[in-house]
């Protein structure tokens, strides 16, 4: 099975994944494509250090050199760019841009040659609980002002709507009184290596 993986950042969780395609914990798998929105990743770096091919492609250079293109069409160029690849499933691992139908449409087709790819994200919360960015600093402050004991995180389906495809693993995390957020947010890091690897598996298995 091919797995094409999404990152914007330092990819500890592709890391998890290239581990454990390495270690047959995800079993006849490979990675075929590490891709990036942004240049600097250091994601891209794990994936040249293990010989996988890497693509890269930001929003705001692609507007600036096609003026006449929006961002639906960014989001075509990158399903373009991943099915170059022959995936049978992509992972969204830390990748921080929002893919709108440009990329949905043309992933999610039902066609002849290809049947509907399945896409999943990692998301750091519980499905409804803090939808978009900074879930995680979110998440915390609610727990310091007493407002939550526990949090969580969770890889979904992707859908139009942010964070609110169908859970595949979900996991709760229960905050322990006087811990420092940077402490938290390693435990919980821990847990996403855990379940982006579960759902990898449980996905693939059902293809
Ligand atoms: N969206 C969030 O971004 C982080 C990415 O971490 P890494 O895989 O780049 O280390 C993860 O915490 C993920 O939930």
């Amino acid at each position: 099975r091919r797995i094409a993986v999404l990152i914007s950042g330092s990819g500890s969780n592709l890391q998890a994944l290239i581990d454990a395609t390495k270690s047959g914990v995800i079993p006849n798998a490979e990675i075929c494509v590490v891709l990036s929105n942004r240049k600097a990743a250091y994601g891209l770096e794990r994936a040249r250090n293990e010989g996988i091919p890497t693509e890269y492609l930001a929003l705001q250079p692609f507007l600036k050199k096609n003026p006449e293109k929006t961002r639906d069409d960014y989001d075509a160029e990158i399903a373009r760019m991943v099915l170059k690849h022959s995936p049978d499933l992509v992972v969204l691992a830390g990748w921080m841009h929002i893919l709108g139908d440009g990329f949905l449409e043309i992933v999610y087709a039902d066609q002849e040659s290809r049947r509907p790819l399945p896409v999943i994200n990692l998301h750091p919360a519980l499905p409804g609980a803090f939808d978009g960015a900074n879930a995680l600093d979110r998440a915390y402050e609610a727990f310091q002002k007493g407002e939550i004991t526990y949090t969580g995180a969770m890889v979904h389906r992707v859908v139009k709507d942010v964070d609110r495809g169908e859970p595949v693993v979900v996991r709760q995390i229960d905050f322990v009184p006087g811990e420092p957020q940077d402490a938290f947010e390693t435990r919980l890091h821990k847990v996403e290596w855990e379940i982006i690897v579960e759902a990898t598996n449980k996905i693939l298995q059902q293809l």
